[in-house]
């Protein structure tokens, strides 16, 4: 039973799909946090919310159940996502749903701007019948600047031009001729932007870059009288420069539908004559709530049945097609990560992996999550999966690179590792056969084929005669049978160094270890424990 906790309110259609969902079941607990919410989400294999709940690092410290961290809606700036990540949490948004409403919103609040919507209404529930006092300015043949030209600033230069105004963009993404398609005029900068414009709106997330687009500092570079409108994220305009500026007139109107603090019930803007503030109502229509909490939902249950990733903002996407494709490979790079952090032992710095052949053209850096999986699982304490792998692999200081080579070798598909530190370097390769087979088919520089589960002996020696006979009778002795061997010599030539890996049934004891590290051409013993051949670590389990 998958469980899933609704942390927001979100639309009734989107319970619905829950309701009717069999294997899952779902609580909805709103207004959550500290220590509270921490407990929650412990109990929980999915969480669902808007921007109503902060997910701090206390908020998933320890946590190892919970899988996923759905956003119904854009932003996912209240969640802590290197926190998730760390933890192998997913972190999905759904950046479509909302997009035409927040867009309508923000073209709402610029009409109402030049149009003194919100004042004059108050005037007249107040009793007064202000005609002259309220005077507007007509949209057509204005300039509106759009910083942020992503879903919602399209929405609103569309909108701008059937309204006849003339539209100039800025995002580091656009290009000149994107904007020539778009029907909007180029800005190369912001501040070649501002001092055309008569309306600005913003339209990204809140980045450094973004924090403080107009400040006291470039008040100067606005035309006299412009109005400024945001229902991005709160922060963007610096609120004091929005009170300097409308103080001194340079600044005709602002509205304002995101706070850098929310809830926001206190503000020096608030009652201003030429302000207009709305609660964070961007996303607030039937429509995009009930879009983006079916989404979200489908989003939950299917991540959490299938494996299937979309729309994360931490980690790749997975498709359940590209699953099930990668199923066996990705089984194949987890225990070559289980068998190389036993190989090598410990102070691992650098990890090097080469995937060569039809490999090399699917999702490699799964399949690298996958192998760094492997290679930490059994050292922390942690829950490590294949979102947070990397994350923990790079925070412990391990160098990591990942290289495809397109051409094949001797298998269709296969990855080499080389895991280096603490003066010590070892490498191995994987293939997989038929679907679900994976072998080891090469360590250090000795080619072979073992298998890749259950309890290994790995013995490297002269490659002389007679040593597979006397480690088969210290065995023998010893009452451990061999399931299977594997031979191989360094670079295939005879009479240098060759490595036996055996399969065995049981876990020799230390005097059979002793009595096969005493055999004089024999100079290095190591057992690796894998996962039996049928299990699969939980995070490849749907
Ligand atoms: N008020 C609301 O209720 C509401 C609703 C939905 C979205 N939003 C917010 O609106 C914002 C935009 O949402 P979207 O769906 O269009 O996102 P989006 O990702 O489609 O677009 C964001 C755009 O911002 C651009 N950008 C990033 N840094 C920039 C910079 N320094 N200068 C200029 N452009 C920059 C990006 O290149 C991108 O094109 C997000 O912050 C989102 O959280 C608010
Ligand atoms: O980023 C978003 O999607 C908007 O800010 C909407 O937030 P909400 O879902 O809390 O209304």
């Amino acid at each position: 039973m998958h469980r899933i906790i609704v942390l927001d309110s979100i639309a009734q259609e989107g319970l619905d799909i829950l309701d009717a969902e069999p294997g899952v079941e779902y609580d909805v607990r709103t207004g959550l946090k500290g220590e509270e919410l921490r407990q929650a989400l412990s109990e929980y294999d999915g969480a669902i919310l808007r921007s109503g709940v902060k997910i701090t690092p206390e908020s998933v410290a320890g946590n190892t159940r919970l899988k996923a961290i759905v956003r119904a809606g854009v932003g996912t700036d209240n969640i802590d996502k290197p926190a998730a990540t760390r933890q192998g949490i997913v972190v999905m948004n759904t950046p479509t749903g909302n997009t035409v409403s927040t867009a309508e919103h923000a073209f709402a609040l610029m009409m109402s701007l030049s149009r003194n919507i919100a004042a004059a209404n108050q005037s007249l529930v107040e009793g007064r019948w202000d005609r002259k006092l309220y005077m507007g300015s007509q949209l057509a043949g204005k300039t509106l600047g759009i910083v942020g030209m992503g879903r919602i600033g399209r929405e609103v230069a569309s909108r701008a031009k059937a309204f006849e105004m003339r539209v100039v963009g800025y995002d580091p993404f656009l290009t000149e001729e994107q904007a020539m398609k778009l029907g909007i005029e180029y800005a190369a900068t912001v501040d070649d932007l501002l001092p055309q414009i008569d309306y600005l709106t913003v339209h990204t997330p809140l980045t450094p870059e973004t924090t403080n687009l107009v400040s006291k500092a470039n008040l100067d570079k606005l035309k006299p009288g412009v109005r400024l409108i945001n229902a991005a994220r709160g922060g963007i305009y610096d609120e004091e420069a929005l009170l300097e500026g409308l103080e001194s007139g340079k600044i005709g109107g602002v509205a304002l539908d995101v706070f850098p603090n929310e809830p926001c019930i206190d503000s020096p803007l608030f009652g201003r004559p030429n302000v207009i503030c709305t609660p964070h109502l961007g996303a607030s229509t039937e429509e995009a709530q009930t879009q983006v909490a079916v989404e979200g939902i489908h989003l939950l249950i299917n991540f959490l049945k299938t494996g299937e990733i979309r729309h994360a903002v931490n980690v790749a996407a997975l498709d359940p097609k590209t699953l099930a494709d990668m199923k066996g490979f990705l089984n194949v790079a987890h225990r070559l990560g289980v068998l190389l952090a036993q190989w090598h032992g410990s102070g691992i710095s650098s990890v090097s992996l080469n995937y060569r052949g039809e490999i090399a053209s699917k999702s490699t850096q799964l399949l690298t999550s996958a192998f760094c999986a492997g290679l930490l699982e059994n050292a922390l304490e942690e829950e490590v999966n294949v979102i947070n792998a990397e994350v923990l692999l790079r925070d412990r200081g391990i160098d990591l690179v990942a290289q495809q080579h397109h051409e094949m070798g001797s298998f269709t598909s296969s990855m080499t590792v080389e895991v280096s530190g603490a003066d010590r370097t070892v490498k191995a390769s994987g293939a997989l056969l038929g679907h679900n087979m994976p072998r080891l088919v090469m360590l250090d520089d000795h080619r072979l084929e073992s298998y890749l589960d259950g309890k290994l002996l790995i013995f490297t020696h002269a490659d002389v005669p007679g040593i597979i006979g006397r480690v088969g009778t210290v065995f023998g002795q010893h009452n451990v049978n061999i399931g299977q061997m594997a031979v191989g010599r360094a670079g295939g030539k005879p009479g240098g160094r060759a490595v036996g890996v055996l399969n065995l049934d049981g876990v020799p004891s230390q005097a059979a270890l002793d009595e096969v590290q005493a055999i004089e051409a024999i100079d290095h013993v190591c057992v690796i424990e894998l996962p039996p051949a049928d299990q699969l670590p939980a995070w490849l389990q749907n």
